[in-house]
């Protein structure tokens, strides 16, 4: 048991996630900012984090050096892009430290690197780290268990603020693994993404996808159940970024105790299917 507060590092620091992170861990006891990374170049290097996050100076300049920064760090929070993911999951193995990773749009490969990694460090991933979206992954999972597939098709709706980058959203994607997991199938094989134009009836059993972008909406997920003259919605709608901070914050300090490996949120809130 270690009673000092934990190191951490939050990477991608001038971003929409980073500069809430920093917030976040301002306000948890048991949780200080050792250091704050932004990209060579940055117009935040150099910036006193606090100042940046709008909770005043807390004496933490940004800097581009995750090295320096990892060396007597505890732990790293990573909302960034997949790329700069992968470059920190190897920095993190090899500084030994805590890595959670919010960053979505990972490819397979980028996937298979990070699992490298987490033969080295403790690695906490998820495409949502909040509470209400695990638990509904959790409800997601047992409808889809209990509904059966020849009556009832399932489709996820995600809308999402116009800067958004990658679709379906992480937390799309984990909500239909959930359904699938529900279901016993793979997701991979049976997801629908796109449709346009002459796509034919709906093939049974499939999961479908639907993405909307527009405006500052932080994350709306609805999973729906669509049976013969019934329907059954199952939803989250986020209305504030600490959220996923405060999961994300939660998750390195349970991190903090663990071997390494590649672990999720679930793990984190014992709701571990
Ligand atoms: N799992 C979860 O609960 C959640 C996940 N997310 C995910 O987190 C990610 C970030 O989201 P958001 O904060 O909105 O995005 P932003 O674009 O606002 O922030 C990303 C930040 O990372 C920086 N960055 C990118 N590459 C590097 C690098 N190599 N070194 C240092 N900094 C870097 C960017 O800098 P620059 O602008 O210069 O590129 C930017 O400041 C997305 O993948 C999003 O889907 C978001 C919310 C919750
Ligand atoms: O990019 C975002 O903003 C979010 N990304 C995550 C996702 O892809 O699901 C989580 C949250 O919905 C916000």
């Amino acid at each position: 048991m270690n009673d000092n507060p934990m190191k951490l590092v939050v990477v991608g620091a001038g971003g929409r996630m980073g500069q809430t992170l920093i917030r976040v861990i301002q306000e948890t006891d048991g949780a200080m900012l050792h250091a704050a990374i932004e990209r060579e170049g940055s117009p935040f290097i150099g910036k006193d984090a606090g100042e940046l996050a709008g909770v005043g100076t807390i004496g933490v300049p940004v800097t581009a050096d995750p090295l320096q920064a990892f060396v007597d760090a505890e732990g790293v929070l990573d909302f960034t892009s997949p790329a700069a993911t992968v470059e920190f999951a190897g920095l993190a193995a090899q500084a030994r430290i805590v890595h959670v990773i919010g960053t979505t749009g990972c490819s397979l490969s980028d996937d298979q690197k990070i699992e490298a990694a987490s033969r080295h460090a403790c690695i906490i991933k998820s495409g949502n780290m909040s509470l209400g979206v695990n638990l509904l992954g959790v409800l997601v999972e047992q409808a889809a268990r209990a509904l059966p597939a020849e009556n009832w098709d399932i489709e996820v709706l995600e809308m999402h603020h116009k800067h958004k980058v990658d679709a379906p959203s992480g937390t799309a994607l984990l909500l239909g693994d959930a359904a699938a997991r529900g279901r016993g199938i793979e997701l991979q094989a049976n997801a629908v993404k796109v449709r346009d134009g002459h796509t034919g009836a709906r093939p049974a059993g499939t999961i479908g996808f639907a993405t909307l972008r527009g405006g500052s909406v932080v994350g709306d997920h609805s999973v729906i159940l669509a049976g013969e003259g019934e329907l059954v919605t199952l939803s989250h709608s986020a209305r504030d970024r600490s959220i996923f901070a405060r999961g994300a914050v939660a998750a390195a300090l349970w991190g903090r105790g663990q071997k390494p490996g590649l672990y999720d949120m679930l793990d984190v809130l014992g709701l571990s299917h």
